[in-house]
Order: structure tokens, then C-alpha cells, then sequence
């Protein structure tokens, strides 16, 4: 059995981009054998002080040590890297390469490369950790969970004893979330020390030790996990007073216990009262799927109407990121059709919005732009029209609060939670007919959920239909008004949150079949 000591100590630590305050007289502190979550707003700094800790940005002013060494913190540092794994949320491996080769490419920069040794290690730790992984194919070709887990053993093989998860269960099944709840839990047993970083504030509750929350750069507040409350850390997340959006767009002052609401998971919903309009009707369609952990779609059968929200249930790898790219217009069908509306516009917020909604090296103005260009109050003859592109970009940073960015500044310089905002903005802008929000809340603050959520049902009041598709069965019970689950490509059931319980919707995940829940 090991004693429980101090392991890191973070002092003072600040650090400045800019003229933006990221992390100011920060002090944090971590045990062996602890899990201590690290919860705030967007932008609130968590990523940066972790990054700090992984050897990955120098910080201007503090102190950091790591199991009793002083650490130069006003550098950043290779040297301690190996003990302190950082599995940030977009995930850190190379696709095209094998789990095997991924820590040979972290472990000795690709020379002398063996392979079979290299993938032993990782089986073996994988039986230590009780766990599955398959280390020899393409990073690529794994489903999320899988992906997740592996790059954890990899930091574990290089050495690391203190382990930053960023958000970790953010895209998680259920089964995903239960096995990496396993390995944080024997790795803590043998005396590791967990980061965790999370939205999730009852996730926090039951996984962490301890929990500290952090406010625009400061940290406010640190109890023990037992001794507090989610309606105490929401509130010190948000603070006393909070601006919240009207319905009319102008910022106003909103007590705290609506992001409270949205913080515990309180239902709310839309009534649409304009006339009920088909906007979206997928018939008898068949798809391939384009990624290997994903099932193709198969004679699929739904129609969307104008002011209601579908939600889409399913174990991951059902079928929703096809159905997801085939009513975005992505994929080829195989057989069946799709109808819209007047041809009406589709706005898209897939599930990974690096590889499909982000150019990362363009600024937040850039990538704004794109598909509006050429709108007539952005452009006269060949030349743009700036205040016009200007007032635009300055609205939507505006209505989406996200702190401390300019049109110009670059999306990867925004935390994740803030490039999310920069594509839902963008999409959501459009007026759409339809809207396939593929996970729409991930790495989303409380605040921001209530942004999102909120300009969701602003486009529903205007007509649209949106489509939501969550690997969260509360997320979706929260804000839809109907749930459609897929199983193995196909649509096998239906529930109306009005009518219906919830009772079979587990049933449906595992493929049972039902026409309509009573
Ligand atoms: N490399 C960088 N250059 C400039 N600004 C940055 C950089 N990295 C982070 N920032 C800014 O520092 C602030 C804190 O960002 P950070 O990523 O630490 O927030 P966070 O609390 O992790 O947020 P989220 O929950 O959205 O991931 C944000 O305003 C962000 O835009």
C-alpha cells in the first residue's frame, strides 16, 4: 500500500496571451491516489493550467513541483513530460499509425522502431488495467472509447504517474464511460493521481476526490467531492450575477438559477405554434458508413417536421454519424430518397468539428465566412464590404460570449469549448430549414449549453426542424421532443416524451423492436 502525498504543487501560477489574463496567482494542489476535477466556464483557464503542468507552455510567474523537485515553470519543459500523461480532448495520437507505433513515435521519436515488443507492452498493461485494446491497426480505424483507452496506456507505457484527462467522457458510451471509470480506478488504487477535467458536474461528484472550480482565469473555490453539492459548483461557476441573452438578443442581467436549471438537467422544450410543415423526410434509405466503427444505414424512414426537435438514441457506431452525414448531404445513398423542403439550407454540427467544421490556421472571421461570402451585405462587386463582415463576426462573438477573442484571432488559439461555439454561431446563423447537431453540447459549459439550447429553439420558433443526435440520453430528454433510436443502421422505435416513458428505451438501444412505446 502506498502513503498518500503531495505530488504536484502549483503556486501562483499565472500567464498572460496577449492582452488576455488565461491564469492568475493560481494555486493547485494534487495527492497520490487522488482524483481531483478541475471544473469551470469556457475559457475559464483549465486546458492552459494543465498545459502548464504537461511541460507544454511556460507559465510568466509561479511555482510548480512534481514529487518534490522544483520544476522550472517559466520554461516550457520536455524533461518531467514523461511522468505527467496529458490526454487532451481531440486526442493526441497519429491516425494513420498503429497504437504500437504511436508510442514508439512518443517513446524514441520512431527509431528503432520494434514493433511486436512495443505492442506486447501495451497487451500486457491492457490485462493490468482489465481492459481490451487492439494495438496493431490503424489508430483511425478505432471507435472512440477504444481510441481514448489506448492513448492512455500509451502515456502509462511512457511512464506517467499523474494522468490530465481533458474531458474525458465527453463522447463516451455508457459501457466506454464504465470502462474508463475501471482503469482510473486501479491506476489511482497503486498510488497515480488524477486531473480531471469536466463539464459534467454530477459526473464530477461521483468520480473525483476532490473538486476545485475555476472563474476567468482564477480559482475560486476547492471541496472535497462528498462535501459539496451540483447546485454549489454550478453557482460558483457562473458567479453571483450573471448576463444572459434575452429573447430579443440584448444582454441582461439573469439571476443564476436558470444556468443552475440547465447545470442539474431540467427540462425544457419548445411549443411551437406556427403550422406543422414537413421539413426534412428520409425514405427507405440505405448508406454505406464511411468510418470503420460505424454502422451504414439501412432502410431508414423518418420525416422531420418544422418547429420540433428529433432526437437520435443509440449505442455509438449505430448508424448516427451516417444518418448525420446523409441528411447534411455528404453521403451517396445506396437506394431510398431524401426530401426537403424548398431545397431549404441545412445547417451542420458534426461530431468533430476538427476534421469537418474547423480550418484551425484561419481566423475566427474566416471561418465564419464560409458559404456567406458572397451574401449582398458582405460584398460589393469584387470587394468585401468590412464594417458590414465586421458587425457580423463582432455579433456572434457577442451573442456566444466567447471571451477574449477578435475576428482575427486564429480558432486554434480558442479553448475547445469556444471553437464549438465559432461553428454552432456560424451554422445557426443561416436560417436553416433543418438543423443535424451531431453531439451539439460537447466541451460546452453550463452557460454555453444554455446559448446553444437556446439558439436552437430561436431556429425551431422560425420553422426549423432540428435534428440532435447525443451518445447522452439525458442530454436528449432534456431538450427534444421525440426520441428515435437506431440499432445496427436501422431505426428501431420511437418515444414522444409526452406519452411515452422512458421505460424501453434501453430495450430499443439493444435492438428490441418496438412500433411505438405505450
Ligand atoms: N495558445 C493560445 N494563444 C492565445 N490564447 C489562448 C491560447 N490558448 C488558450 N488561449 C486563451 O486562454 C483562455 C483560456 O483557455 P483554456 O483553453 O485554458 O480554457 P478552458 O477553461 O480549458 O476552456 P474549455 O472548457 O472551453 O476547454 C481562452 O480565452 C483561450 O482563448
Amino acid at each position: 500500500m502506498f502513503a498518500h502525498s503531495t505530488i504536484v504543487q502549483m503556486h501562483q501560477v499565472s500567464k498572460r496571451f496577449g492582452d488576455l489574463v488565461a491564469l492568475e496567482d493560481v494555486s493547485v494542489e494534487l495527492n497520490s491516489g487522488e482524483i481531483h476535477a478541475i471544473i469551470g466556464e469556457n475559457g475559464a483557464g483549465k486546458s492552459t493550467l494543465m498545459r502548464i503542468l504537461g511541460g507544454h507552455f511556460a507559465a510568466d510567474a509561479g511555482t510548480l513541483v512534481i514529487n518534490g523537485a522544483t520544476i522550472e515553470i517559466k520554461r516550457a519543459h520536455q524533461g518531467y513530460r514523461a511522468s505527467v500523461g496529458f490526454v487532451e480532448q481531440e486526442g493526441g495520437l497519429i491516425d494513420e499509425m498503429t497504437g504500437a507505433e504511436n508510442l514508439i513515435l512518443a517513446e524514441r521519436g520512431g527509431f528503432w522502431s520494434d514493433t511486436p515488443s512495443a505492442s506486447k507492452r501495451l497487451r500486457l498493461l491492457a490485462e493490468t488495467f482489465d481492459t481490451e485494446i487492439a494495438t496493431d491497426v490503424p489508430v483511425v480505424s478505432l471507435a472512440m472509447g477504444q481510441r481514448q483507452r489506448l492513448e492512455i496506456l500509451i502515456v502509462l507505457a511512457l511512464g506517467a504517474r499523474i494522468l490530465i484527462l481533458d474531458e474525458p467522457t465527453a463522447s463516451l458510451s455508457v459501457d466506454d464511460a464504465k470502462a474508463l471509470g475501471g482503469i482510473m480506478r486501479e491506476f489511482t488504487r497503486t498510488g497515480g493521481a488524477i486531473f480531471y477535467i469536466s463539464h459534467k458536474l454530477n459526473e464530477v461528484r461521483d468520480v473525483a476526490d476532490r473538486i476545485s472550480v475555476m472563474r476567468r482565469g482564477k480559482l475560486v473555490s476547492t471541496y472535497a467531492a462528498r462535501n459539496t453539492t451540483v447546485t454549489a459548483l454550478a453557482a460558483d461557476m457562473v458567479g453571483d450575477v450573471v448576463r444572459s441573452r434575452s429573447s430579443s438578443g440584448s444582454i441582461a442581467e439573469a439571476a443564476p438559477t436558470d444556468l443552475i436549471k440547465v447545470a442539474l438537467g431540467a427540462r425544457d422544450e419548445i411549443a411551437f405554434e406556427g403550422p406543422k410543415v414537413e421539413v426534412c423526410r428520409l425514405s427507405g434509405v440505405s448508406a454505406p458508413a464511411r468510418y470503420k466503427s460505424e454502422a451504414g444505414l439501412s432502410d431508414v424512414n423518418l420525416t422531420v417536421f418544422s418547429g420540433e426537435i428529433v432526437g437520435i438514441a443509440g449505442v455509438v457506431g449505430s448508424g448516427q454519424t451516417t444518418l448525420a452525414e446523409v441528411m447534411a448531404g455528404l453521403v451517396q445513398l445506396t437506394s431510398g430518397y431524401i426530401r426537403q423542403k424548398n431545397n431549404g439550407s441545412v445547417a451542420y454540427i458534426p461530431e468533430n468539428r476538427h476534421r469537418d467544421a474547423l480550418a484551425l490556421s484561419l481566423s475566427i472571421q474566416d471561418n465564419l465566412l464560409v458559404h456567406l461570402q458572397s451574401r449582398p451585405e458582405f460584398l460589393r462587386g469584387l470587394w468585401f464590404r468590412h464594417a458590414n463582415v465586421r458587425r457580423h463576426v463582432d455579433g456572434i462573438l457577442n451573442r456566444f460570449r466567447i471571451r477574449g477573442a477578435k475576428a482575427e484571432t486564429l480558432v486554434r488559439m480558442l479553448s475547445g469549448g469556444n471553437q464549438q461555439k465559432v461553428v454552432v454561431g456560424r451554422e445557426l446563423d443561416k436560417t436553416p430549414s433543418l438543423v443535424v447537431a451531431h453531439n451539439p453540447f460537447r466541451g460546452l459549459d453550463v452557460r454555453a449549453i444554455q446559448d446553444v439550447r437556446d439558439s436552437m429553439f430561436d431556429a425551431c420558433r422560425a420553422g426549423s426542424g432540428v435534428v440532435m443526435i447525443s451518445s447522452d440520453l439525458d442530454e436528449l430528454v432534456q431538450s427534444c421532443h421525440r426520441i428515435v433510436v437506431l440499432f445496427s443502421g436501422r431505426v428501431v422505435g420511437e418515444v414522444d416524451l409526452h406519452k411515452d416513458g422512458l421505460h424501453a428505451l434501453g430495450g430499443m438501444m439493444g435492438g428490441i423492436e418496438y412500433d411505438r412505446v405505450g
